[in-house]
């Protein structure tokens, strides 16, 4: 579904991804891990095709096209879609209207809507003024009119209360099955993703496959999501870097 081959990535005149080579399959979820300022939501926002993200090498390979020089809407369009972590204020853009204008099923993302009580956020600016969660909860409702294949989650669960965690968490996991057309196969939700977290919380809502860890701009490590998260909540993400070193 996703192939990302040596992608290196310059933001603000500096390389922040340096040879970031990672993959993931139709239908399988990924987790990307790494510390603060390690690259990972310049790497979903290059993914995603946001200006200033500048490819000075490698590639992006999704559905079998490169896509690392077509433009935002044309990746959209091919069924990616993502979830930032600070999305920018749309003044004088309501919820519903955008909704209206995205929605592949407005029925659904009604319901989708009251389930996640964002029905009294419709006649607001997109984001002006929402508090942490409820940006949360806003993108992913849009995220769920849009209904792409390929999820670029960027950190989903932080800033929401504990209490709806589990909301969101189970919200995430919906959107995953739909349209499964496979199961129990190779393909094993109907739709694939790539997820940041540093929490972890989202693992226990949604089965992933495979976690990076990204440091310095480049993975260092991949394997089992919760055995390297232990890993890292036990030896912190030193342990990486010098074990990556022992390598070379
Ligand atoms: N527009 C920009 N101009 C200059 N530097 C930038 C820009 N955007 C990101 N960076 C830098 O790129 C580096 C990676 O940032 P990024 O947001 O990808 O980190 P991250 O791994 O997602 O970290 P965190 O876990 O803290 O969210 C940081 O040092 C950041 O300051």
């Amino acid at each position: 579904m996703l192939e990302i081959n040596n992608l290196t990535v310059e933001v603000g005149g500096r390389r922040v991804l340096k040879g970031v080579n990672l993959g993931v399959d139709v239908g399988y979820t990924n987790v990307l891990f790494g510390p603060n300022g390690a690259g990972k939501s310049v790497l979903l926002m290059t993914l995603m095709g946001f200006s200033g993200y500048n490819v000075v090498g490698g590639e992006i390979i999704f559905k079998g096209e490169d896509i690392t020089r077509l433009s935002v809407s044309q990746r959209a369009q091919m069924g990616m879609g993502i979830m930032t972590q600070r999305p920018p204020n749309l003044s004088g853009v309501k919820l519903h209207d955008l909704l209206k204008v995205i929605a592949k099923d407005p029925k659904e993302t009604e319901e989708l809507a009251e389930s996640i009580d964002m029905v009294r956020f419709f006649d607001r600016d997109v984001n002006v003024g929402f508090s942490g969660g409820e940006i949360k909860r806003s993108e992913l409702l849009q995220l769920s009119a849009q209904n792409p294949d390929m999820l670029l989650l960027d950190e989903p669960e932080s800033g929401v209360d504990l209490a709806s965690i589990e909301l969101l968490g189970k919200t995430i996991n919906t959107l995953l099955n739909r349209d499964c057309k496979c199961p129990g196969e190779k393909c094993k939700h109907g739709k694939s993703a790539l997820v940041i977290t540093h929490t972890g919380q989202v693992l226990d809502y949604v089965e992933t496959d495979r976690a990076f860890i990204l440091c310095n701009g480049t993975v260092v490590c991949s394997g089992n999501p919760r055995e390297m998260l232990n890993e890292i909540k036990e030896q912190g993400y030193e342990e990486c870097i010098k074990c990556k070193l022992m390598e070379i």
